[in-house]
């Protein structure tokens, strides 16, 4: 951009990561709403902590609710949604965070474009395969509901689109895996990411 020209700073990624005794990237839950992104995450984000890692969870509480409340489902809303967050990640990251992002996500251009401002080494995709009638059986938020009863527009599934992603680094089947496995799995590769140093 023109005029602006970054300052450098001498603590970098590399010296909090030293600090901190592991490394810092994102993990990316992306899945239909329902799907278990954020029960994920969160049992995932509780073992972590436990050991000691500094983690950070974001999502549409903390997202949607705060820095990203002008904007709403359209396809351009939820790509400016996702590009912020991907450039917190990216904040988070340096500042020496595991950063866990749980968002629906349903565009692989969008999540193309997340990969490329956080940095494909730094970025760790899981997708929660969950299938649309299972989602809309729990319909834990009653939304499915109301997007079948034509009370909310573009909801993911009904009348906007999920684009399965192509080549996730892992992969969660609701239906078929048990959670605590799928916890474990997930927690042994971020373990191997993170490299722990005691
Ligand atoms: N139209 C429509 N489509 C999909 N989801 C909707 C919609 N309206 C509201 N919600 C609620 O918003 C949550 C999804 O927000 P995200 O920021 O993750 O969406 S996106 O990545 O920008 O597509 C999503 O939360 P989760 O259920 O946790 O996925 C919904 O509760
Ligand atoms: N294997 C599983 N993994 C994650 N959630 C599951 C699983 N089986 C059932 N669930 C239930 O599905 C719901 C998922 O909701 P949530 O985690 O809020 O989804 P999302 O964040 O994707 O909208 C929760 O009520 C959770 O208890």
């Amino acid at each position: 951009m023109e005029n602006i020209i970054p300052h450098d700073f001498h603590i970098g990624k590399t010296d909090r990561n030293k600090l901190n005794g592991h490394n810092s990237f994102v993990v990316w839950f992306t899945g239909l709403s329902g799907s278990g992104k954020s029960t994920i995450a969160n049992q995932v984000e509780n073992e972590l902590f436990k050991k000691g890692i500094k983690t950070f969870s974001l999502d549409g509480d903390n997202i949607r609710k705060g820095l990203n409340n002008n904007l709403g489902f359209s396809a351009a809303d939820r790509q400016e949604n996702l590009r912020r967050i991907a450039e917190i990640s990216k904040l988070f990251v340096e500042s020496g965070s595991l950063v866990i992002a749980s968002f629906i996500s349903p565009l692989e251009k969008d999540r193309e474009m997340i990969k490329e401002i956080i940095g494909k080494d730094d970025f760790i995709e899981v997708f929660i395969k969950t299938s649309l009638e299972e989602c809309e059986r729990r319909d834990i938020k009653g939304l499915y509901k109301k997007a079948r009863a034509g009370e909310i527009k573009n909801f993911t599934g009904i009348d906007a689109p999920y684009e399965n992603p192509i080549n996730p680094d892992l992969e969660v089947e609701t239906e078929k895996e048990n959670l605590e496995d799928a916890i474990k799995r997930i927690v042994l590769r971020l373990e191997d990411k993170l490299e722990i140093r005691v």
